[in-house]
C-alpha cells in the first residue's frame, strides 16, 4: 500500500487502494462497483471518482449526500477510517481539490454529474448546492423536502372559538397542569394544516395528545361521518401498539365527553393500524408501491406513529401517495436512532423542534384556538415547518430514575449520567462495569426464566390465553446490543444464551428449531405476512402434534405461522437497539463493547435506554465507553432542511 500522496495520478492507483481497504472491512464491494461503473461512463476526473466511492459508502452508512465542506474539511472522521486510511486513498488520486469550494467546482463541471438547473441528460450523480447524490437519493429528498413545504405553507383558517371550548372539554381532566400545555397546543397547530409534527420522549403523551387531536377533527369537521383516518407505523408491532393506545384513550374520552361528541362511533370507523408497507400496498419482489401519485390513498387523515424509524425512500414513497388535501400527523422521538436505511428524516424535520422558533402570528393564532400562551423563549425565526411542529415536553410514565438517565444522556452529560447509574435508582437501575459475558448470560437466565416455565408448564385453560401469557412474558425482558457480531454482539450472545439455558434444561437439548426459540423476522414476507423486524416466539402446534408454530403478538392478538414457513428469521434472546425501536421491555438490558469503529452514539444509548419500562441494567466491559458515546452525536449528511427552506 502506498503512503506517499505524490505517488500516483492514475484510476488504476485509486483501485488497488480501494481493493486494499475493501479486504480490510473498511469500503463496500457495491462502493467500488458504482465507482467503477461511474469511470465506465466516459473520462472522467480522478476526484469524482474518489468522491462517488465516498458518496457510496456514506450512503451504506445512513448519509443521504455527501457535503463538499464534509469532504474537504474531515473524509476520515466522515469515513470512520484513520488519517493513513485516506491519505493511502486520496492520494492516489492527487492532486485533489484545495477546498470545497474547489471541491464544488470540479464535480459540478463532470460529464457524470447533473448539476441542478442545468439541462438534465440523466447522469447518475446529482450536484445541488454544495452537495454531491446519487440521484435516487436526490429525487426522494427534493419530494419529500418539496410535499413538506407545500403541506406546512397550506394552512387554512379555523374557526377559533369553537376550537377552544372543543379543547377545554377534551382536555379537562389535566391532573398536572404544566404552562403552557403543549398537548393543548399541538392540537391546536395540527388543526390548522395538512402536516403536523408532534414530537417528545417517551411517555410524554404523543398517543393521548393525537386520540384527542381526532375527536377535535371528528368535532369540527363539516362531514364528520365521511372523514376517513388511517392509521400507520413502521413495523408490525409499533402500529398494533398505536391503534390499542388509541383506542384505550377514545374509549376514555367517550365516557367524559358523553353525549357531546359520538367517540363510539369513530373509534369504530377508524380500521386497525397498518404497517407503512401494507398501507402504501408493498408488492413482492419489487421497491414500487400500488399508491403513488397516479393512485393515491383514500384517507382524509393519515396519522404516523414512530416516524423516527422512517427512512427518506418510504417517506417519500408516503407523500408521493398521499392526496394534497389530506392531513399527515407524524408522531414520535426526534432523539431516538434513525432507522439503519439512509435519511434521519425526523431529526431533520424537527430542527427547530426543541427551540420553536415560532412566529407572532403562530403565538396569536395558538392564543385564540387554545388559550395557552407561547412563552418568549419559543419564538423566532422558524420556517413553515417550525411553524406546524410541537415538542412535547412532560414525560408522564418516565419521571423516575429512568427517565433522569434518558435526559442526562440526551443532553450529553456523561458524568450525571454515570451518577444516576451508579445510584441505582432505588432497584430500577444497574451498571456492570468491566463485565464479562458470563454475566450477560445469567442476567438472560433470570429474565427468560418466567417465560420459559410458562411455557413448560404448558395451557391450563385455552391455548390461546396461554400463548398470550406466554408472549407477554417474553416481552418482559430482552438484551439490547450495540453491534452484530463479536462476543458482545447479537449472534455470540444469542448463541451464548441458546447454550446456557440448554445447560439450565430451559430450552430442548438441540435443533436448529425448538419449542422455546424466539426469532426475529429479517426479510418482509408477503406470502406469510411477516414483515422485517417482527418478534415471535416458536411454540408446538395443538392442531398438529410434533410441529412447530411461530406466534406474533400484536395489541392482544395472537397470529402464528408455520415454522418451516419461515425462511428469513434469527433467533432473538439479543437483538440490536435498531431493531427495538418500537418496543417497550419491562427490563432491558443494554450492552455495550469496546468502541472501535465509532458506532456508540447518544442516540443509541438514548434509544437503548427509553425502551425500559421498570428496569435499566447497563452492561459494558470498558467503563469509559458510556462516556464516549454520549459525547459522540450522529451525524448524518442531508440536504432536507436546506430544500425546504430554500
Ligand atoms: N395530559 C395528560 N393527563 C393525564 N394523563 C396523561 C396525559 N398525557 C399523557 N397521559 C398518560 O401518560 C401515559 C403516556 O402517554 P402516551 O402513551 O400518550 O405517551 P407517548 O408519548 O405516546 O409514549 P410512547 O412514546 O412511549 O408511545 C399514558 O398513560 C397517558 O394516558
Amino acid at each position: 500500500m502506498t503512503h506517499d500522496v505524490r505517488a500516483a495520478v492514475s484510476p488504476a492507483a485509486l483501485w488497488e487502494e480501494a481493493m486494499h481497504l475493501t479486504e480490510a472491512g473498511q469500503l463496500r464491494r457495491l462502493s467500488m462497483a458504482f465507482a467503477r461503473f461511474v469511470d465506465s461512463l466516459g473520462p472522467v476526473a480522478p476526484p469524482l471518482l474518489l468522491a462517488a466511492l465516498v458518496l457510496s459508502e456514506l450512503e451504506g452508512r445512513g448519509h443521504s449526500c455527501l457535503q463538499m465542506a464534509d469532504l474537504a474539511r474531515d473524509p476520515a472522521g466522515l469515513l470512520g477510517w484513520t488519517r493513513e486510511q485516506w491519505q493511502a486513498l486520496a492520494g492516489s488520486v492527487a492532486p485533489l481539490p484545495k477546498n470545497a469550494k474547489a471541491w464544488a467546482a470540479q464535480l459540478a463541471a463532470c460529464e457524470q454529474v447533473w448539476q441542478v438547473g442545468q439541462f438534465d441528460y440523466g447522469a447518475p450523480l446529482v450536484f445541488d448546492g454544495e452537495r454531491l447524490y446519487l440521484r435516487r437519493y436526490w429525487r426522494d429528498e427534493t419530494l419529500v423536502a418539496d410535499s413538506i413545504r407545500a403541506r406546512a405553507l397550506a394552512t387554512h383558517p379555523v374557526e377559533s372559538t369553537g376550537v377552544r371550548s372543543w379543547l377545554d372539554l377534551l382536555f379537562a381532566s389535566q391532573r398536572v397542569q404544566q404552562k403552557p400545555d403543549w398537548q393543548k397546543l399541538a392540537c391546536a397547530v395540527a388543526l390548522r394544516g395538512s402536516v403536523a409534527i408532534i414530537t417528545g420522549g417517551p411517555g410524554t403523551g404523543k398517543t393521548y395528545t393525537v386520540a384527542r387531536l381526532l375527536a377535535l377533527l371528528f368535532a369540527v369537521a363539516p362531514d364528520a361521518a365521511r372523514q376517513r383516518i388511517a392509521l400507520a407505523a413502521p413495523t408490525g408491532k409499533a402500529a398494533a401498539r398505536l391503534k390499542q393506545s388509541i383506542d384505550k384513550a377514545l374509549t376514555d374520552l367517550a365516557e367524559r365527553v358523553g353525549e357531546a361528541l359520538p367517540l363510539r362511533e369513530l373509534t369504530g370507523r377508524m380500521g386497525a393500524a397498518r404497517t407503512l408497507h401494507s398501507l402504501l400496498g408493498a408488492r413482492p419482489d419489487t421497491r414500487s408501491f400500488a399508491h403513488h401519485a397516479g393512485n393515491p390513498l383514500e384517507v382524509d387523515v393519515l396519522i404516523v406513529d414512530e416516524a423516527s424509524m422512517v427512512h427518506l425512500e418510504m417517506m417519500a414513497c408516503l407523500l408521493d401517495a398521499l392526496p394534497p388535501g389530506a392531513t399527515l400527523i407524524l408522531l414520535g422521538d426526534k432523539d431516538q436512532l434513525a432507522s439503519v436505511e439512509a435519511g434521519a428524516v425526523l431529526g431533520d424535520l424537527c430542527h427547530d423542534a426543541q427551540s420553536g422558533g415560532y412566529s407572532g402570528a403562530t403565538a396569536d393564532y395558538v392564543f385564540e384556538a387554545s388559550g395557552e400562551e407561547l412563552p418568549p423563549e419559543y419564538l423566532g425565526h422558524g420556517g413553515p415547518l417550525a411553524q406546524q411542529t410541537v415538542m412535547l415536553r412532560h414525560s408522564r410514565r418516565f419521571g423516575g430514575p429512568i427517565g433522569q438517565l434518558a435526559l442526562a444522556v440526551n443532553a450529553g452529560e456523561a458524568d450525571a449520567a454515570a451518577a444516576v447509574l451508579r445510584g441505582g435508582g432505588a432497584g430500577a437501575l444497574r451498571w456492570i462495569e468491566g463485565a464479562h459475558q458470563h454475566q450477560v448470560v445469567t442476567l438472560a437466565l433470570a429474565g427468560y426464566q418466567p417465560c420459559l416455565e410458562l411455557l413448560r408448564a404448558g395451557p391450563q385453560g385455552a391455548h390461546e390465553d396461554w400463548v398470550r401469557a406466554v408472549l407477554q412474558r417474553f416481552e418482559a425482558f430482552r438484551i439490547l446490543c450495540a453491534v452484530r457480531e463479536g462476543e458482545w454482539g447479537v449472534s455470540g450472545l444469542n448463541t451464548a444464551i441458546e447454550a446456557s439455558l440448554r445447560a439450565a434444561g430451559l430450552l430442548p437439548r438441540a435443533g436448529e428449531w425448538y419449542v422455546g426459540r424466539p426469532v426475529m423476522v429479517t426479510r418482509n414476507d408477503y406470502g406469510t405476512r411477516v414483515f422485517n423486524g417482527d418478534i415471535g416466539l416458536t411454540l408446538g402446534d395443538p392442531a398438529r402434534p410434533g410441529s412447530l408454530r411461530v406466534y406474533f403478538l400484536e395489541g392482544d392478538d395472537v397470529r402464528s405461522v408455520l415454522a418451516t414457513r419461515l425462511r428469513s428469521v434469527e433467533t432473538a434472546f439479543a437483538m440490536t437497539v435498531h431493531k427495538s425501536q418500537g418496543s417497550e421491555f419491562s427490563h432491558t438490558v443494554l450492552v455495550l463493547p469496546e468502541d472501535r469503529h465509532g458506532i456508540l452514539t447518544r442516540e443509541l444509548v438514548y434509544t437503548g435506554i427509553t425502551r425500559a419500562s421498570t428496569a435499566f441494567t447497563l452492561v459494558t466491559p470498558h467503563a469509559p465507553v458510556l462516556a464516549e458515546a454520549v459525547a459522540r452525536r450522529t451525524h448524518r449528511a442531508s440536504g432536507l432542511r436546506h430544500l425546504i427552506e430554500r
